[in-house]
């Protein structure tokens, strides 16, 4: 059984890096592409409207937990979300090719806060904050030993 706590973010075929969902298709399916430096431009896909031509908001935060961790996968090659908070400041349209700049805040042992602001123009649409953590070393063998640990579910529950 291949060792779960040995898993990297490697480069897919098409070059770009990306998380594990997206690697078969060479692309990063929330439509979040680096730009410069802490610059991203995030595009919400269609499928993933909320309301007519506006963005779910779990896709906003969803991009946000992306770009927020690409920006310390920089430094660190392993982070978790500890905690992440948006703020829906305007619709988000979709098919529009936006702009997140993200902020490292603070960066000491394996704890970070970071921030990151979405913007259409010199419009602000939605701002994110949030806690990483530098991954554990055992992060996810824990996770399947709590897991083996289980009752098996029956058919009640
Ligand atoms: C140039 C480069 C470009 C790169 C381009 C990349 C492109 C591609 C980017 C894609 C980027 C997407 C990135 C998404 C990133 C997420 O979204 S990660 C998924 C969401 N987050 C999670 O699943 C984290 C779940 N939470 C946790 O595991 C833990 O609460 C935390 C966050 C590790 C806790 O951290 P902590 O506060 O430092 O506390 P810690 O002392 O580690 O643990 C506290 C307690 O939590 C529990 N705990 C902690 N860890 C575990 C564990 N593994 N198993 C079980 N229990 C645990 C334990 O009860 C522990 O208490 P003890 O029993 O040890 O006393």
């Amino acid at each position: 059984m291949p060792d779960s706590d040995s898993f990297t973010i490697e480069p897919s075929s098409s070059g770009r890096m990306l998380c594990g969902g997206c690697v078969p298709d060479g692309v990063c399916r929330l439509g979040v592409e680096p730009r410069d430096g802490m610059w991203f431009d995030v595009t919400c896909p269609r499928h993933w409207q909320g309301g007519p031509g506006v963005a779910h908001g779990g896709w906003i935060a969803a991009a946000f937990d992306d770009v927020l961790n690409t920006a310390a996968l920089r430094t660190e090659p392993r982070m978790v979300t500890k905690s992440l908070s948006v703020e829906y400041l305007r619709p988000v349209p979709v098919d529009r090719k936006l702009a997140v700049l993200a902020r490292i805040e603070r960066h000491e042992g394996r704890e970070w806060t970071v921030s990151a602001r979405m913007t259409l123009g010199a419009d602000t649409l939605a701002t994110a904050h949030a806690e990483l953590r530098t991954r554990r070393p055992d992060h996810y063998s824990r996770h399947e030993h709590w897991l083996a640990g289980l009752p098996l579910p029956t058919n009640e529950n």
